[in-house]
């Protein structure tokens, strides 16, 4: 592992791009197909990342971050706003300095990969388009300068479903036909490693149906895809694997489902006719009793007892019982719940 990536433009970059500021980290892959066998694959794909820290000033932004992503699978990379996501996924891709440790993808930092360009696909602004270019244009003067075969920018504005406004200036884009294009830049030069900083932002229900299929072929593929959000519920349905960030901090690194079990707070829903009288008794034996918005006038929201007490309970009281029902945290309380000492604004105020 290499202790720090430099800063400034690397070889295989498409500078002209840069200075135009029509990609502002899109940096995609050279021509050809994918090649992967499931030895080298692997190598490939993976992003490692090792202590990767960066301070402004005073200000730590990404604290001692330690992780791997790895090929073959969507890893979500979670955390609330201000958490750290965009400075890490920049160390990754080389723009910006560590102020200490480093990352690599494929076993190699992105700086040192002779055509770097061949190995990520990123998005990180969906913004950073000129425009006035079309979708079409654009992607064609990153093909030609990058030396991608002019038939892929036909191939990736299908792929995002933008054949229809190939033509149109982009300034006239919605966010969610922006992030589309974002994504068929990453797409442009077929690598296997891709990443995107919250590239659902700004999309219709249907948009987020078709990115998250999307996602997962490009996984099955046997690509590293790897993609930010503030949102649990984004990755709740898309990722397989979390990497859970708060301020700076690593919260957690595993499945979705073990993220999701390792929650501790578990409730329990009654339903019942004498809510009021339940209420009390539960009260008394040292239960915290909220009523629950989503079971009607008869729901109870039920912590610090198991079920069977409370069944019990009930039932030394004479009180009905229409359901009883153990849950878990969901995946949203489970992300709030293990990033709450890293939110750093909480109501508007800085803590
Ligand atoms: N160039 C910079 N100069 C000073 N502080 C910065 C700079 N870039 C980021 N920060 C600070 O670093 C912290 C992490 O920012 P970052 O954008 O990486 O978070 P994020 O998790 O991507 O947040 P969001 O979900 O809001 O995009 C924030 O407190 C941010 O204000």
């Amino acid at each position: 592992m290499a202790s720090s990536l430099t800063a400034g433009p690397r070889p295989g970059i498409d500078l002209r791009a840069y200075a135009c500021g029509l990609v502002r980290a899109a940096r995609v892959a050279v021509a050809g197909p994918m090649r992967m066998t499931p030895g080298d694959g692997h190598r490939g794909g993976m992003i490692e990342v090792h202590e990767l820290t960066k301070r402004y000033g005073d200000k730590t932004a990404v604290d001692g971050l330690t992780f791997t992503v790895r090929p073959g699978q969507v890893t979500g990379f979670l955390g609330p706003n201000g958490a750290g996501k965009t400075t890490t996924l920049r160390m990754i891709l080389g723009l910006d300095t560590p102020t200490s440790g480093g990352a690599t993808v494929g076993g190699v930092r992105f700086a040192d990969h002779s055509r770097g360009l061949r190995h990520v696909g990123a998005l990180l602004d969906a913004h950073h388009v000129h425009p006035g270019r079309s979708a079409e244009a654009h992607l064609r003067a990153l093909a030609r300068s990058n030396g991608i075969p002019a038939r892929r920018v036909g191939e990736v504005l299908e792929e995002v479903g933008l054949t229809e406004a190939a033509r149109r200036r982009v300034g006239g884009f919605s966010l969610g036909m922006k992030q589309r294009l974002g994504i068929a830049t990453a797409l442009l030069g077929d690598p296997p490693v891709l990443m995107f900083d919250e590239p659902i932002n700004g999309m219709d229900p249907e948009g987020v149906m078709w990115v998250r299929r999307l996602f997962r072929r490009l996984a099955s593929e046997g690509r590293t895809v790897f993609l930010s959000s503030h949102l649990m519920t984004e990755m709740e349905n898309t990722a397989d694997q979390l990497v859970v960030i708060g301020r700076g901090r690593l919260v957690a690194a595993e499945p979705v489902r073990d993220f999701a079990a390792r929650s501790t707070r578990r409730s329990v829903l009654v339903r019942t006719p004498q809510a009021a009288e339940l209420t009390a008794v539960l009260l008394a034996a040292g239960a915290e009793v909220e009523p629950d918005g989503h079971a009607g006038s008869e729901g109870l929201s039920v912590t610090g007892l198991p079920a069977e007490r409370i069944g019990a309970l009930a039932f030394d009281n004479r009180v009905m019982l229409h359901e009883l029902t153990t849950r878990s945290a969901s995946l949203e309380e489970a992300f709030m719940e293990l990033t709450a000492d890293s939110v750093e604004y909480l109501a508007g105020q800085s803590r």
